[in-house]
């Protein structure tokens, strides 16, 4: 399996990651701030609570004891420890207020902003299990722990330095030994985070793929089921949870390592420390008092030390978050100009158009030229492969041509956002999506402002009307409750009826009745009807009989067009065109009771018999 990043990454320094956490804390970056602030201060207050242990603990045992110095002390120590406990309070403002449900929203917000603007191209590239990774998945991992995990690794570095500094008070020579350990943890730190960082990106990468072909296999069984493909396609997932498993393992087994190791590097600390303070006691140099007080200065010394090299596992896993969500917000948008430009008209016009899709270096359309005026019907037809569903998304800027200029009524199509483009093309496909919601949103999707009213208008010119009244809630049926049982016919009819509701101008129909039987076909083709008048439409169709009534017929073959003209002129020219005709005809004469196909019925254009 393709781990796409076993090649060593730097390890991100932690002004870095700092700069990550606010930029991801957005609005909330100064609560954030303030949130560390007092993580700091109470990381104070905790060393010197701890540094108040030695003389406490020198007055007490002191002969004869001296009562007002410890009570000082004592006081001193409470008032640092009840300090201690308010600062704590405030350095989790981040995670106890709703900042960090903000942050989290936000974030998402802005990822699914994001999602809206992309290039049509480069979101198509994405597996849907991916994105929802990183919405779901990578969001939590980067903001949930932010808080925490800053406060307390604030917690772990300045805690023992205070520590240490109190110690250096005491005794200079113990100050000297805790020192020793920072050389010798530090390498151990580093050596961990840089591996672990590593392995916590394949391991993110490898939930995001694993959770992609879950999705994909989920969405698509009953396609396996009928296919007899179950587990071929499991054969795909099983190889992905493989994966994913030997990833956690590796993972697993270097955390345990790791932990082990870190640990050891501090029980030595402890034990080279106590070694020191018995000699020094034995040599008279030190008393017990002094001991007593430093063991516990180190033990927290030690302690918070331990707790930085198991931090790291938490930072890598924000890093791994932080690169998915940096790596879906820095797609760039399609430019265009300011101020952008809206069309008046609704003519298309392609100009000596090359287009390669990205990673590829094969034009898939070779600098093709032609106009489709405005309110014409055009079909576009030419074997599989030859460029016309690149065509209609180049209408509809899926991604700018790498040569030529696209326009729509005498606008080029850069000068344009995508949202103008898209309230002025309306997209009936093949396969259509339904949203588990009621019928009435799913058709109120082509104008979300539509009246209850006029979502039923709608309904009734696609010739839907009918089989949503029989549904048991009528529009308000949501079409989850119902399932599958909705007909390839009835969806696609809900499709041209949002596409009806939204008015726009240009519609393109990519092969709206080719997967449905004879009968169905006829209602939909009904409802196509109604949705054409007025338009300039663009129709894909591999059945040349639907589209003999089509003002101009582009043929396209490898990215060229290369015949055009009305239906007879075609056939009259016997050029592609005509041997496409006559291969559907002869097609046809296999099936001898088949019902002759509709027409896109614009011109009331009867389906001529094909010519053998
Ligand atoms: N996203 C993509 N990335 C790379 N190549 C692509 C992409 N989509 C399509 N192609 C390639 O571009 C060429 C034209 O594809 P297109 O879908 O436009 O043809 P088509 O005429 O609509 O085919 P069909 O009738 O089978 O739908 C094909 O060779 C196809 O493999």
């Amino acid at each position: 399996m393709n781990t796409t990043t076993d090649t060593l990454r730097p390890v991100p320094s932690l002004a870095e990651t700092w700069r990550r956490m606010q930029l991801a804390a957005g609005k909330q970056a100064p609560c954030l701030r303030r949130s560390m602030l007092f993580s700091v201060l109470s990381a104070v207050v905790q060393g010197l609570a701890f540094a108040a242990f030695y003389p406490l603990l020198a007055a007490m045992l002191a002969t004869p004891a001296n009562l007002s110095q410890a009570a000082w002390w004592l006081a001193f120590l409470s008032l640092c420890t009840a300090a201690d406990g308010v600062l704590r309070w405030k350095a989790r403002e981040f995670d106890y207020s709703s900042a960090l449900a903000d942050v989290t929203h936000d974030l998402r917000v802005s990822l699914g902003k994001q999602l809206r603007r992309m290039p049509l191209e480069e979101l198509y590239r994405k597996r849907t299990g991916e994105l929802s990774a990183v919405l779901a998945g990578n969001v939590d991992e980067v903001i949930t722990p932010m808080g925490m995990i800053s406060s307390t690794f604030i917690t772990s570095i300045i805690t023992p330095a205070v520590a240490l500094i109190a110690t250096a008070f005491v005794d200079w020579r113990m100050a000297l030994a805790m020192l020793v350990l920072v050389p010798l943890a530090t390498p151990v730190y580093r050596r961990r985070r840089g591996n672990a960082g590593q392995k916590m990106r394949i391991l993110a990468e490898a939930h995001a793929r694993t959770s992609a072909e879950l999705i994909e296999y989920a969405q698509g069984l009953p396609v396996l089921r009928a296919t007899g493909q179950t587990g071929a396609r499991s054969t795909r997932l099983r190889e992905s949870l493989e994966h994913l498993r030997s990833v956690q393992e590796k993972a697993q087994l270097r955390d345990v390592k790791s932990s082990l190791l870190a640990s050891s590097v501090v029980q030595i600390g402890l034990i080279l420390a106590m070694i020191l303070g018995v000699w020094f006691i034995l040599t008279g140099s030190l008393d017990v008092a002094a001991l007593t007080a430093l063991l516990v200065v180190v033990a927290r010394f030690a302690e918070p030390l331990a707790i930085t090299f198991n931090l790291a596992d938490a930072f890598d896993y924000m890093e791994a978050g932080f690169e998915q969500v940096e790596q879906l917000l820095a797609v760039p948008p399609l430019p265009v100009p300011t101020p952008a430009r809206t069309p008046e008209t609704f003519d298309i016009h392609f100009e000596n158009v090359r287009f390669c899709y990205a990673d590829t270096c094969h034009p898939v359309l070779d600098d093709i030229s032609f106009t489709l005026p405005q309110r014409s019907l055009t079909a576009l037809v030419g074997p599989s492969g030859s460029g016309k569903t690149t065509i209609t998304r180049l209408i509809m800027r899926y991604a700018d041509p790498q040569n030529g200029t696209v326009r729509i009524g005498g606008t080029d199509l850069r000068d344009m956002e995508p949202e103008t483009i898209m309230r002025h093309v309306s997209v009936v496909f093949q396969d259509v999506y339904l949203f588990d919601d009621t019928i009435l949103n799913n058709i109120r999707m082509g104008r979300a402002d539509a009246t209850d009213a006029e979502v039923e208008d709608a309904a009734r010119a696609a010739h839907c009307h009918e089989f949503i009244s029989r549904l048991p809630e009528g529009y308000e049926t949501r079409v989850g409750d119902i399932g599958g049982c909705l007909s390839g016919g009835e969806r696609q009819r809900i499709s041209i009826a949002r596409a009806i509701l939204k008015n726009a101008p240009i519609v393109i129909l990519d092969e709206p009745t080719a997967a449905l039987d004879t009968e169905s076909e006829v209602a939909v083709q009904r409802a196509i009807d109604v949705l054409v008048q007025d338009r300039t439409v663009i129709v894909i169709a591999h059945r040349l009989s639907t589209i003999v009534g089509a003002d101009t017929i582009l043929v396209l073959d490898a990215g060229s067009v290369v015949e055009q003209g009305k239906h007879r002129e075609l056939l009259k020219a016997d050029g592609r065109y005509r041997a496409m005709w006559n291969a559907q005809g002869l097609a046809k004469d296999w099936h001898l009771h088949s019902a002759l196909p509709q027409t896109i019925n614009r011109e009331e254009t009867a389906c001529p018999q094909p010519t053998a």
